[in-house]
């Protein structure tokens, strides 16, 4: 990845403030959440993402973080509560966030360029456009001159930028991921990361990332949600806390080595129990 592409791992925080007042990009309405109707796994959770701001949701594995996604795509109904898109109901249906899962899923035997126009041809967008609409944004991925090369080509980052490009395309405004850098080794994950926080910054994404990495939600997000609760223990999941993250802190140094981030850091954990 070029130095370029890495800059500060902080600006996609530029929405702390923002959209005070305003509706919000997305807001989840006291949801509680089901998979069988009966057996509660997430209780009442309430929260929001402002246009062009990075929020995190954090959690335990198995809290419900997934959960909570899949009602907020609108691929579940909940057993009550309401999923708002800029004010509009959406509660219950799909196709008005993108969703990117936390493996890249590119079909191994189609190119790259294919991949990221998937969404698009299967909404019925003609090839010819849908690839005139795709190849300018390679460069800006940080991806030029692999758009006829296969997904086996690719380095584990490059995937999942090109991952994140078909999200893109997808054409929503909000965009959900969850546990999107993952499957990443250590190194790649802290630039994939940093780069998709400049990008997120760049294209004023509203986006909601689930991760179980405190220090990622931290450095990515202008507010982290921490989600705490044992559902598979009986014990349902809610909303133990929302901690704003103050990036401006750090000046053009490194966020992660400031006192801000290790209290933000600090908050976090407490609130996980
Ligand atoms: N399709 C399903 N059917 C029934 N129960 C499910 C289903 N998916 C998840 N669950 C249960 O719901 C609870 C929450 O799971 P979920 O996958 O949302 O947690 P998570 O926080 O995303 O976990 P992880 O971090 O491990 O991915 C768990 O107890 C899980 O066993």
């Amino acid at each position: 990845m070029g130095a370029g592409v890495i800059a500060a791992e902080r600006g996609a925080a530029s929405g702390a403030d923002a959209g005070a007042g305003d509706v919000p990009a997305l807001e989840a309405r006291s949801l509680t959440l089901s998979w069988d109707g009966q057996t509660t796994v997430v209780d009442r959770i309430s929260l929001t993402v402002a246009s062009g701001e990075v929020v995190c949701l954090v959690g335990r594995s198995g809290c419900g973080k997934t959960t909570i996604l899949h009602a907020l795509s609108g691929l579940t109904r909940p057993l009550s509560g309401q999923v708002l898109l800029h004010g509009e109901d959406i509660t219950g249906t799909p196709g008005h966030v993108s969703y990117m899962l936390q493996k890249d899923l590119l079909l191994p035997s189609r190119r790259i360029i294919d991949n990221v126009c998937l969404p698009m041809l299967l909404t019925g967008v003609p090839r010819a456009e849908a690839r005139a609409k795709a190849e300018p944004l390679f460069e800006r991925f940080g991806l030029a001159g692999t758009e006829e090369k296969w997904p086996a080509e690719l380095s584990g980052g490059m995937r999942q930028r090109a991952a994140f490009m078909r999200t893109y395309l997808m054409g929503a405004d909000v965009t959900l991921l969850d546990e999107p850098f993952s499957a990443l080794d250590a190194i790649t994950r802290v630039e994939v990361r940093r780069w998709f926080c400049d990008m997120a910054r760049e294209l004023g994404l509203s986006a909601l990332v689930i991760t179980h990495d405190v220090d990622e939600a931290v450095s990515m997000a202008s507010r982290v949600y921490v989600l705490a609760g044992r559902p598979s223990e009986g014990e349902p999941s809610h909303v133990a806390g929302e901690v704003r993250v103050d990036h401006d802190a750090a000046g053009e140094g490194d966020f992660a080595l400031t006192p801000e981030f290790l209290s933000a850091k600090r908050e976090v954990l407490e609130l996980l129990g």
